[in-house]
């Protein structure tokens, strides 16, 4: 059993560090084109800069997280001179920290002081010793992850549309926000392709019938997707220096205090914690603010004259609404939390890219890499039917290759640990398993609860995946010349070889790809009762003047590593909010 409840995790007490801002102050360097070394006037005015403002707590937009999505919504929305935007991040700056920017390090990350670390409840059919990273920094899961960056599939798209009750998410609306996302994404350069990995590209197309594709995101741009396919990854990044191209380095670095285009209307609250939403006080439909606090225990509200933006991510949204009374009432009231407003599906559809693992021993590890994963395998293992949604010509099975050995679970289970190796990690594309994130306490420090049920799906559709993964994994380990790398399989093993014992394997030694989503999902209100977010301007069902913007929202993930769907849920979402807000300055409405 996981102990969920021993540790406060990203609270107030243990995270949140100097409630400092990184304010932009006045500056005559506005529209410089030049990046500057800040001088020591500078340094000295941003060290004062690290407190809350004492006047300053009112602006048009606070947005909560300055990760993923927030850091488009911050961009975006200040492109306006005129409106001001509050961030609200629990994490530091990425600015300067090494281990952040350079890609390569980003193992360093997991389990470290700029992860939230989340445990997952007990999985009866699964691996109760998964922990979920999420990352503390500006920039959120996009500073901490490997920055595979797939568009989605036109199929995904209009599976949310269709399927889920989303149809102004269809892809001919939204493909187009793929085309404005500032990442700079290429496949992996070729002096970076080592060779274990080549020869397993090559392996797999031979094994499997794949067509080798050599750029993945030009082939979903065209074609709207495929069906099966290996290659080299595309990737956020700079090939030239290895450095993250991450959502915070792409959207906020040039608009900070130090940044070319610094931007005054832009006010960043680093290491400070949201604890709640506060309400208007004649209003109780009417978000009106974030209380937040500092490292040091400041506390404050921040207040909204125009809407609070929820980015905090598919943990930390549901969590802050019902840490504010918005959620199950029953839930709710079992914690100790009055409900202010019955949301029954906040924290449901909990759902992930579950993946297991299969290991070989390797001769030695080339050093040439991005990241140690830079390669993947999609292929369609299952009819058709086995799905609720039929979803003909796209893969239902992904495959990462990592060059070095992942041995986490597999050590646990008594498995050797080889100093050389490369692992398999077959990957569930649309995870049929549907869990609920809830809270242990009424305490915001104390982290929530997250149970997936893994594999628990009624038609062990996810296991069967699986099972069809290790496989194929070791069809494509017989492969010349890929096989002429490896010394012997570690696990599971040669004695491992039935249906039954390969699924016992695969769900024991499971892992996360660390997608969680779905957990304050949008949809048609009144079409099913666990929508939480209008899809059609993402605001939070029956409340005013908050939306949701993140992994959250997400009906279901899409086929592939789903960071890029984040970022064009977000640009979309940033244009939303804009047109309402000439809307209403057309009609010179007032925001009530
Ligand atoms: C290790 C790892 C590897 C991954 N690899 C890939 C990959 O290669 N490709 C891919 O497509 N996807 C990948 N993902 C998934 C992807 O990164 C996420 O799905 C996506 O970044 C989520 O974006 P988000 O905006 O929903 O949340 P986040 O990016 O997590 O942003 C949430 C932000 O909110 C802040 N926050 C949360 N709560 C509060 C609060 N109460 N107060 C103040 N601030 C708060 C957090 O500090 C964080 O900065 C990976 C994820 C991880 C963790």
């Amino acid at each position: 059993m996981v102990d969920n409840k021993s540790k406060t995790g990203p609270g107030p007490d243990t995270n949140a560090v100097h409630g400092q801002t990184t304010e932009a102050g006045p500056s005559s360097s506005a529209t410089s084109s030049q990046p500057k070394t800040p001088s020591a006037r500078e340094r000295l005015a941003s060290l004062a800069s690290h407190l809350l403002p004492q006047g300053n707590t009112e602006f048009d937009y606070v947005i909560v997280g300055g990760g993923t999505a927030g850091a488009v919504l911050a961009d975006r929305l200040t492109q306006d001179k005129d409106v001001s935007v509050a961030v609200i991040e629990g994490g530091p700056s990425d600015v300067g920290l090494d281990r952040v920017l350079d890609l390569s390090r980003w193992l360093e990350l997991l389990g470290s002081d700029l992860d939230y670390d989340y445990p997952t409840t007990e999985q009866p059919m699964g691996n109760s010793h998964i922990r979920h990273s999420r990352a503390k920094v500006l920039g959120g899961c996009s500073s901490h992850n490997t920055l595979i960056s797939f568009r989605p599939f036109n199929a995904d798209l209009d599976l949310w549309a269709d399927g889920y009750g989303c149809p102004s998410w269809r892809s001919s609306a939204i493909q187009p926000y793929g085309d404005r996302l500032k990442l700079n994404i290429v496949p992996v350069a070729p002096q970076q392709r080592n060779q274990v990995a080549r020869d397993w590209v090559q392996a797999c197309e031979t094994a499997t019938g794949a067509p080798m594709i050599r750029d993945f995101n030009a082939q979903i741009a065209h074609n709207g997707g495929f069906q099966q396919g290996v290659g080299f990854f595309n990737i956020a990044y700079n090939p030239y220096d290895g450095s993250r191209s991450s959502a915070s380095v792409a959207y906020l670095h040039p608009i900070m205090p130090h940044g070319p285009y610094r931007r005054n209307n832009l006010h960043l609250f680093l290491e400070t914690w949201a604890q709640r939403l506060t309400f208007d006080e004649k209003d109780p439909q009417r978000v009106r603010g974030v209380a937040v606090r500092t490292k040091h225990g400041l506390e404050k509200t921040l207040t909204a004259r125009r809407e609070v933006l929820v980015c905090a991510g598919a943990v930390d949204s549901p969590r802050l609404l019902l840490h504010s009374g918005i959620g199950p009432k029953a839930d709710l009231e079992k914690v100790g939390l009055p409900c202010r407003h019955d949301l029954p599906g906040v924290g449901e559809n909990l759902h992930d890219h579950p993946e297991s693992i299969i290991i070989w021993e390797t001769k030695e590890t080339p050093p040439e890499t991005v990241m140690s994963s830079d390669a993947g395998l999609f292929l369609k293992v299952l009819p058709d039917s086995a799905e609720p949604f039929p979803m003909p010509s796209v893969p239902d099975l992904m495959f990462h290759i990592y060059q070095i050995p992942f041995t986490d679970n597999t050590n646990r289970m008594g498995y050797p640990h080889p100093d050389h190796a490369i692992c398999m990690t077959p990957n569930i594309c649309r995870s049929q398993a549907r869990g609920k994130l809830s809270l242990a306490s009424s305490d915001p420090a104390v982290k929530p609860l997250l149970n997936f049920r893994y594999f628990e799906d009624k038609d062990s559709y996810d296991a069967k995946i699986l099972v069809e993964g290790m496989k194929w994994a070791r069809k494509i380990a017989q492969q010349s010349p890929f096989k002429e790398h490896l010394v012997r399989e570690i696990a599971p093993g040669a004695h491992i070889q039935t249906d039954e014992d390969l699924s016992e394997y695969a769900r024991r030694a499971a892992h996360t790809v660390y997608h969680p989503a779905g957990t304050c999902k949008m949809g048609t209100p009144g079409r099913d009762a666990h929508v939480v977010v209008d899809e059609r301007d993402l605001r939070v069902v029956g409340l005013r003047g908050i939306r949701v913007v993140d992994a959250s929202v997400m009906p279901i993930l899409p086929t592939i590593n789903p960071m890029l769907t984040v970022l064009m849920v977000a640009e979309r979402a940033a244009d939303l909010i804009t047109q309402d807000a000439w809307q209403k300055g057309i009609r010179r409405a007032q925001w009530e």
